[in-house]
């Protein structure tokens, strides 16, 4: 079998789906995107069929490797989510060919069910309250919210009370029938992440993520010795070799990877592996469609330290699209008491509906995320 053709669709919310044909008439489904930068990506995945066309699909390891090797630069954002669309849609492909789910190919599955967890309250966490109560009506009993809005690298008591005042909100509304993560999401800089750790730390959260910037990784272990609460990152790192300095360092709790930004399942998969040798736990990053959620779900469901899915459902991020608007088999992906069943459909197990994806190709929007600053001008971390 050969690869023949890859095509990208750039899609309203702010994805892109990667189609990889071959000469057998078997094709493969991606999604390679950073979010902001698709057409950027869209360029990187275009410099990669050099590689590709004419080669055997399913030699992933080694079509693995040239993409990430054969060009002399290594990593980063850009490469690695062309890299990990490019490897999902092989998988696919592999899957489909063989008639099994990815997960069979990857041993079998360790569990019957994954748990997975819903965003509520938007960019600027508001209305996390009713957020909370619509999900719980069907089944949802996780959630993580964004723990503050912007923050000054040191910042007023005022600031910290607004932001444990909606997690002491949380609490006295629901106590612990449900559980959240609090993603800092890199607005907090060191100080101020201390500061608000050991205020939050009463309320028990189930994590803090990305409690400084990835680039601030080296306080990670100091910000652990200072808290209880599990620390998560991992959206912002795009291979093994920068998660292994996390793991040697210690500090992160949970592992959040991006199956469409870190190089796929092929990378992905001993990310999870080397996690748990760490005891650290995984729980691969999500926000964006439905094609990056079934590859994830692909390796949750062969991770033994798979603890959490997140999925972009109602995420304040999906405007102009919704999680299964472009699948033809979203039966396949219910949700019961908060957690999604293994895809039983050959490959990723998403049925990618190609006439609505190329139609909606047709005006797809530049995403970007706003530019925030702070009061004084500066410019603030989103
Ligand atoms: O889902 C998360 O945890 C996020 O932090 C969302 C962020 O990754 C945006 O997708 C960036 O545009
Ligand atoms: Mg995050």
């Amino acid at each position: 079998m050969k690869i023949t053709k890859l095509t990208l669709y750039r899609v309203p919310p702010r994805w892109m789906f990667l189609k990889i044909e071959t000469d057998e008439g078997v094709t493969g489904w991606g999604e390679p995107v950073i979010e902001g930068r698709a057409r950027t990506v869209e360029a990187a995945v275009n410099e990669l069929t050099d590689y590709l066309v004419g080669q055997d699909p399913c030699r992933i390891n080694d079509l693995w490797q040239v993409m990430y090797r054969g060009g002399f630069y290594r990593g980063g954002p850009i490469m690695m989510s062309a890299i990990a669309g490019v490897d999902q849609a092989l998988w696919d492909i592999k899957g489909k060919l063989l008639g099994v789910p990815v997960y069979e190919l990857l041993g079998g599955r360790v569990r019957d069910r994954m748990k997975m967890y819903s965003w509520v309250g938007g960019d600027r966490p508001a209305e996390v309250i009713e957020g909370i109560h619509t999900l719980r009506e069907i089944g949802i009993d996780t959630f993580k919210l964004n723990g503050t809005e912007e923050l000054g690298i040191v910042d007023t008591a005022a600031k910290v009370d607004a932001a444990v005042g909606r997690i002491a909100q949380i609490r006295d509304a629901f106590g612990k029938t449900i559980e959240f993560g609090i993603d800092f999401h890199g607005r907090v800089a060191a100080p101020m992440a201390k500061v608000l750790l050991r205020e939050l730390e009463p309320f028990r959260p189930l994590f803090v993520e990305e409690p400084v910037l990835p680039e601030q990784a080296e306080y990670y272990p100091r910000l652990a010795e200072a808290t209880a609460i599990p620390l998560a990152a991992g959206e912002r790192m795009f291979s093994r070799f920068e998660f292994k300095h996390v793991f040697r360092r210690g500090g992160i709790a949970i592992v959040q990877p991006d199956l469409s930004h870190a190089g796929g399942i092929t990378e992905c998969v001993k990310i999870a592996s080397m996690a748990e040798a760490y005891d650290v736990a995984f729980a691969p990053h999500c926000p964006l469609g439905p094609v990056a959620l079934a590859a994830c779900l692909q390796v949750d469901f062969v991770a033994h330290n798979a603890v959490l899915q997140e999925q972009s459902m109602g995420i304040h991020y999906n405007k102009g699209a919704e999680l299964f608007d472009y699948v033809l088999n979203p039966e396949d992906f219910v949700i019961t008491d908060g957690y999604f069943p293994p895809l039983p459909k050959p490959g990723l197990g998403v049925i990618v509906d190609e006439e609505r994806v190329i139609a909606a190709s047709r005006n797809a929007p530049d995403w970007r995320n706003p530019v925030w600053r702070h009061p004084d001008g500066s410019v603030a971390e989103w």
